[in-house]
């Protein structure tokens, strides 16, 4: 059994209870509340900056010209394919670069990020790769349960949003992502496999706590600006 194949029947649970979030299922029938979608866009910029940086540390990380490329490619794709979608949503409303740019993360946004970065900063690919995993896959797997849904992809604002994580270039870079989960988890004891999984536990339980931000429009609890 592959390392992923592992992590994955850790992880299903929370990745189904993604399908019965209000977040998720608004979008999928259309009804969700153009103010939440707004809100997650805003975020999700500010997690896709610090996201971009943390692919560039893989890339730093590498010990070999092909991972460092994979690493770069995904960084590239981020900052422009997905990042596009998202300054082409925040043009729909009226919502400046600058402004999404600017956004404050909110307390979950800044909490997931710092999560991510600290583990790679403090040690090596594995903890790169295994940070990232949840988030290039379980979007995937979101895109491509939202895509069944009858006319979900034609829906005229949260469409785009379906087709573009139920295409084949995001199953490219989850297939690329479970590929460096699998080289660098090869020769590592029980112990360091169980730690890596522990932290694609987390970030499972991270995203979910990022529908619920956007859900809940969380901010912090004292505003002051
Ligand atoms: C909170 C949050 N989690 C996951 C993604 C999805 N995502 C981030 S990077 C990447 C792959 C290459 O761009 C994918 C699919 C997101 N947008 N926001």
């Amino acid at each position: 059994m592959k390392f992923t194949d592992r992590i994955f029947k850790r992880v299903e649970p929370i990745w189904k209870s993604y399908m019965d979030h209000p977040f998720i299922q608004g979008l999928g029938d259309g009804s969700l509340d153009e103010e939440k979608f707004k809100h997650w866009l805003k975020q999700d910029y500010v997690y896709l900056i610090e996201y971009a940086r943390l692919f560039s540390i893989g890339a730093a990380k590498s010990p070999d010209l092909q991972m460092m490329t994979t690493y770069a490619d995904l960084a590239y794709d981020t900052l422009h394919t997905e990042m596009d979608l998202h300054r082409s949503y925040a043009k729909q409303f009226g919502i400046t670069e600058k402004e999404l740019e600017q956004t404050e993360p909110a307390q979950t946004t800044l909490a997931y990020t710092s999560y991510m970065l600290n583990l790679a900063q403090q040690g090596g690919i594995e903890n790169v790769i295994a940070a990232i995993l949840t988030c290039t896959w379980s979007y995937r797997y979101i895109g491509l349960k939202l895509a069944e849904i009858e006319d979900s992809k034609d829906h005229p604002l949260y469409g785009e949003w379906i087709k573009m994580y139920a295409s084949q270039e995001f199953s490219s870079s989850k297939e690329d992502c479970i590929q460096l989960m699998n080289n660098v988890a090869e020769g590592k004891t029980e112990e360091e496999l169980q730690r890596l999984e522990d932290i694609v536990v987390n970030t499972s339980y991270y995203e979910y706590m990022f529908w619920e931000m956007a859900e809940k429009l969380e901010t912090w609890p004292v505003p002051v600006k």
